[in-house]
């Protein structure tokens, strides 16, 4: 299987733990040139429908912002941003001081999906497939960043929008603001890797009624079924950014190294058959023990003896 070249420069880079996690599953990568998927064909392809762009901010803190940028399209993805989004998540993936990541829409609102010129342009199957294979390939890839990802939903993440919700460890909604898989009223199901991340998110029998019903989640809809963590209430706390940093910050308070190796052992806790993560479990173990954060700790406990 021929592996993705910026994964390559990853295994290289990264530590014999994660490099093997990635490895074993299936190289970063979903789709390989073994699946029919040839990269730069689809790249090309998807280049020919442009307009918006995806924005990408990486602030000394360790966290990252990325905005959907298509404010007159309702921020709907159009092949340039699909190509624009995997740009995106290669720099992340070689960022070595990352922590953590906020995905927004820019204009308060979230995505409403494909960009619908686009899709009548690749209505083709063979189209549809390339352009499929190519956006869970990278939404796999941004789930799989060695840092802890927020999607900030305001106003309407739809169709793909939803999808790219699910491709975060977790989801902040605004008041007011509805997540909404609206495949079915197109016929179609989710395509970008939306259901099988669903189903893992909040079970089969809440991703059967949002999918079968095209649900509007609002914000209590969310939370009561684990879509969501928290409602960003409060007007006189800040941006609905700043309130999302401020909620991840939690989170992501400490060395990059042992915020990124607590993303990478319940990653492959996750995705790993139970004998399979104990040993990357182990391995990333390794990366931290002994470490400069290990080493700071206990010399700051030296008076606990
Ligand atoms: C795998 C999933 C993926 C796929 O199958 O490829 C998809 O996501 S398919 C797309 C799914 N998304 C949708 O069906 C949403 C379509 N949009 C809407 O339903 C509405 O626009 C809205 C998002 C609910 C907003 O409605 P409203 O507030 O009334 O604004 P407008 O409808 O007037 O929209 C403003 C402006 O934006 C354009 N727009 C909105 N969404 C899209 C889109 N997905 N693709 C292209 N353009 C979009 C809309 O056409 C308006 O433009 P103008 O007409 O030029 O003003």
């Amino acid at each position: 299987m021929v592996m993705c070249a910026v994964r390559q420069h990853l295994l290289r880079g990264s530590c014999g733990a994660w490099a093997r996690f990635l490895q074993r599953q299936s190289r970063g990568c979903v789709y390989s040139s073994v699946h029919g998927f040839q990269q730069e064909e689809i790249r090309e392809k998807l280049q020919a429908f442009p307009g918006g762009s995806i924005e990408l901010l990486t602030q000394e803190s360790g966290l990252a912002v990325l905005t959907i940028n298509y404010p007159s399209r309702m921020n709907a993805f159009s092949g340039s941003m699909m190509v624009d989004l995997e740009e995106r998540v290669s720099q992340l993936e070689g960022w070595t001081d990352g922590k953590g990541l906020i995905v927004q829409g820019a204009s308060g609102t979230f995505c409403s999906g494909s960009d619908l010129n686009a899709v009548r342009a690749l209505s083709n199957l063979q189209d549809g497939m390339k352009m499929c294979m190519f956006m869970q390939n990278t939404l796999t890839r941004l789930l799989r960043l060695p840092m802890i990802s927020v999607a900030l939903v305001e106003g309407r993440a739809l169709g793909g929008g939803a999808e790219l919700t699910t491709a975060c460890d977790f989801r902040l909604m605004a008041p007011g603001s509805v997540i909404q898989f609206v495949h079915k009223h197109m016929g179609l199901v989710p395509g970008w890797g939306g259901a099988a991340r669903l189903v893992r998110i909040v079970g089969s029998q809440n991703a059967l009624k949002l999918l079968g019903g095209a649900v509007k989640v609002d914000p209590e809809l969310a939370l009561q079924i684990g879509l969501a963590e928290e409602v960003l209430q409060g007007e006189g706390t800040g941006t609905p950014l700043q309130r999302a940093e401020n909620w991840l910050s939690v989170y992501t308070k400490g060395p990059a190294p042992v915020i990124q190796a607590v993303k990478k052992v319940v990653l492959s806790g996750r995705e790993l058959p139970l004998s399979e993560a104990l040993r990357t479990e182990k391995d990333v173990f390794g990366t931290v023990w002994g470490g400069p954060a290990n080493m700071q700790a206990l010399a700051s406990k030296s008076k606990h003896r």
